[in-house]
């Protein structure tokens, strides 16, 4: 919906709706309102209205008709989540932004680029600085070369981003520093107040770009040395979250030493992909959807990432942590519990977190049966020399990390009990792709049987949501073949989101980024979904680790390992991506 607004048709809802319903188009305008253009939406008159939310106290938003501002709607909004209120004025406050591990390659492939598309699009205020922080010595100078590197302009129409480049640049600085230094910190903060003091009020996003094993000293020099004077302090904490359980258990306490979970920001970034804020979209939104989401329809939901690189480069972070903790039990089982989820009481926060962690907590203990585990072995011939995993110098000899695993949820609540939710994830495979598959049961009663034959993948409706590449979103059904004989035949109704939509998608990173500058936490993780998470995972990484589990091994380049097609087999499933390659 946000897609199809411009700012004037929301100033315009907010002017006819009651004030009750103002919680979705505020999202809406959040997400698309350029920074810069809030100055003008500010002022309408507006009726005196008061915003109420299901356990939420009576907000007054505006009264005796004076004005309606965006920052009074987000103070609804907020409450109506129970999270905290966002009174940010953007069009005085500064904005300063310190990417903690700034040489770092997240930094540099992700977090600059999204800062600049987001500033290219206007979705930063006026007065904003970006500051990167690491070890490394750098100058201004040589920092804004090194970012200038990886920027690229995305804007359509021809038009230069030349000039937007260059004033971009012009408000990146670095600073360099040790991670456990108050001292180095409280320069740092010096250097922000410098630039910052231009407004009376700033605003401080730390985005902790670096390894884990820093995360806590990082946070308690931000929060004791550099926090915001005059304005809120937010910080950005990238995965992973632990590694079992009782080390996340720790992590947590430990930086809830310096930090409210108010301004935690744990990132997940599958949950700022395009396709998945559509998910609850799709659902929610479309009567032909919501009522066959159940398992009276459903027979199973398969979601599947898979890359066709290696782990090149990061062997040695990644055989910390194996694919289960890479992908799976964040990425994949965020976007089960977002599917799965009841609808929540609005689209607020806190309600559509409080369902996800309903789903998480209600699925059935992780059985060794329902979990197979693969590694990638090298592959020669036909021109092509792709190294095994064990090939990669950085990976310790022997090791019998996963790169590869299939995993059968079950969730054990009405609404899915009995549904085979089947996750697979992999790295060094024939293809790179992200999609979630929901396939339905056959139509009872057989009317069309001898035409469609037995087999429920030939004859029953798929509903594939490919996250990447190629967004799209499409619904196999069974057809006729136009024609005078009675032959029928599985076919798409395919919504491929650039033969349709005419725009670029935002990188996740930016959507995810936005939010944080807004006080938005609908596609940030609470701390009880992870605690939930690694309490579904824990007990069976602690199984495959101590029986050394031995994984199977597959081709570099591979479908992945036989015992994959066995797990789906068990529950009468075929992995949908296996059945043909452009399905
Ligand atoms: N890269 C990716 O694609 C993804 C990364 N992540 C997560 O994001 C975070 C950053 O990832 P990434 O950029 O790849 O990390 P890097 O390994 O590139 O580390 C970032 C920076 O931290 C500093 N650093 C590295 N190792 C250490 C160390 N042992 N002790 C102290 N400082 C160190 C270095 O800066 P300097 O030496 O200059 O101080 C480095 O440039 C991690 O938590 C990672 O798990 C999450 C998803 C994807
Ligand atoms: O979090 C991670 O994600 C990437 C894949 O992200 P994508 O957006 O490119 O699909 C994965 O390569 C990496 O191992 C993992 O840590």
């Amino acid at each position: 919906m946000s897609s199809l607004l411009t700012p004037d048709s929301i100033t315009l809802y907010a002017l006819t709706q009651p004030c009750s319903s103002l919680t979705r188009p505020t999202h809406a305008l959040r997400r698309i309102a350029p920074l810069r253009t809030h100055k003008v939406l500010r002022h309408h008159t507006v009726p005196s209205c008061v915003a109420t939310a299901p356990g939420a106290p009576a907000t007054e938003i505006s009264s005796n008709g004076s004005s309606y501002s965006v920052t009074d709607s987000i103070v609804a909004d907020d409450v109506a989540g129970g999270s905290s209120s966002d009174t940010t004025d953007w069009s005085n406050d500064a904005l300063s932004v310190v990417v903690v591990g700034a040489s770092g390659d997240l930094a540099k492939k992700k977090i600059y680029p999204a800062l600049f598309a987001l500033y290219v699009e206007g979705h930063l205020p006026e007065y904003f600085s970006i500051f990167g922080y690491a070890r490394s010595k750098m100058s201004d100078e040589e920092f804004r070369e090194y970012i200038g590197g990886s920027l690229t302009c995305r804007l359509s129409d021809g038009e230069n981003c030349g000039d937007k480049f260059d004033k971009f640049l012009e408000r990146c600085f670095y600073q360099p520093g040790q991670y456990a230094s108050e001292d180095d910190f409280k320069t740092l903060s010096g250097r922000l107040t410098e630039v910052e003091k231009e407004r009376e009020k700033a605003h401080r996003v730390f985005y902790l770009s670096i390894p884990p094993s820093i995360f806590t000293a990082v946070a308690g020099c931000a929060s004791t040395a550099a926090s915001s004077p005059s304005g809120w302090t937010r910080v950005i904490v990238e995965k992973p979250f632990g590694k079992d359980s009782e080390s996340f258990a720790q992590l947590e306490k430990e930086l809830s030493n310096f930090l409210t979970e108010d301004q935690m920001y744990r990132i997940d970034h599958y949950l700022g992909k395009e396709l998945i804020e559509n998910l609850t979209v799709l659902r929610f939104a479309n009567l032909v959807f919501e009522p066959l989401w159940s398992r009276q329809y459903i027979r199973n939901v398969q979601v599947i990432f898979s890359e066709d690189f290696g782990t090149e480069g990061r062997g040695g972070y990644f055989d910390q942590y194996g694919i289960i903790r890479d992908v799976i039990q964040n990425h994949l089982l965020q976007i089960v519990a977002l599917f799965a989820m009841e609808a929540p009481v609005s689209l607020a926060a806190e309600h559509i977190r409080n369902e996800k962690v309903k789903v998480l907590r209600s699925m059935k203990k992780l059985s060794l049966d329902d979990v197979v585990i693969g590694q990638y072995r090298g592959r020669s011939g036909g021109g092509v020399e792709k190294p095994g995993y064990l090939d990669d110098d950085t990976v310790p000899e022997g090791s019998l990390c996963p790169t590869f695993a299939s995993v059968a949820v079950f969730i054990n609540n009405a609404r899915w009990a009995g549904v085979p939710f089947l996750l697979k994830a992999g790295k060094a495979l024939a293809s790179r792709r992200a999609e979630i598959r929901v396939q339905f049961h056959q139509v009872p009663g057989g009317l069309y049987q001898d035409k469609l034959g037995h087999d429920p993948d030939r004859s029953s409706n798929e509903l594939v949501m490919r996250i990447q590449p190629d967004e799209a979103i499409y619904l196999k059904i069974i057809n006729k073949v136009p024609g005078l004989g009675l032959n029928l035949d599985v076919t798409k109704l395919d919504l491929t989101y650039k033969q349709r939509y005419n725009v670029h998608l935002p990188d996740a990173y930016e959507r995810l980024i936005l939010d944080v500058i807004h006080g938005d936490k609908r596609l940030f993780i609470r701390n009880d979904e992870l605690d939930a998470a690694w309490a579904l995972f824990t007990p069976i990484l602690k199984e495959i680790e101590e029986k050394k589990i031995q994984p199977e091994t597959y081709p570099y380049g591979s479908r992945g390992p036989i015992g994959s097609h066995y797990l789906a087999a068990k529950y009468g499933v075929r992995w949908g991506d296996i059945l043909s390659a452009e399905d």
